[in-house]
């Protein structure tokens, strides 16, 4: 099956663990992954499947590892028609700006012509203490939605 590029940017390392077991799982269900910290937009396939796993930071910012990635998204906005991609946010409900990051990345990954993959899903930290449980199963309907495509 289609190997999947799962993008974090995490600051306290959350998100990295949410990418970590998300690939467990996506291996599981016997796709091929590829796991990538904080990359630079050089670092990454353009083509095939993303799953961008981000916490937020500062006041609705991207984590310093994926700032770069972000800003190359934009000054250079290379031609992603090939991509397509399932988005997590991970973030606290006591910002007014709760999961800014993902919205952000997922405004740029769209202008550069990639196309988005099931509802990007949010989760607030305050109603869960283990942020990977919410997305193992956000995990399962995006696999279906995935199949359904190929
Ligand atoms: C200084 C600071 C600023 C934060 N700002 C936001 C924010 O603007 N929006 C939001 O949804 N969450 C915000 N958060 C919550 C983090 O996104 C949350 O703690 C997340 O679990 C951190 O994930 P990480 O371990 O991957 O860095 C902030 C947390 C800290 C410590």
């Amino acid at each position: 099956m289609a190997e999947i590029t799962l993008i974090s940017g995490s600051t306290l390392g959350g998100a990295e663990y949410v990418a970590e077991h998300l690939a467990e799982k996506l291996e599981d269900a016997g796709f091929t992954t590829q796991t990538l910290h904080g990359p630079l937009l050089d670092d990454l396939p353009q083509s095939g499947t993303w799953l961008v796993i981000s916490s937020t930071h500062g006041a609705g910012d991207l984590p310093d590892n994926l700032q770069p990635f972000y800003d190359d998204l934009a000054e250079r906005q290379p031609d992603l028609s090939a991509v397509r991609f399932g988005a997590i946010g991970i973030g606290s409900r006591e910002y007014d700006t709760f999961c800014g990051a993902i919205d952000k990345i997922e405004t740029q990954l769209t202008s550069c012509g990639a196309k988005t993959v099931g509802e990007t899903l949010r989760i607030n930290i305050l109603d869960h203490d283990i942020p990977e449980d919410p997305a193992e199963v956000w995990l399962g309907s995006w696999i279906n939605l995935l199949k359904n495509e190929q």
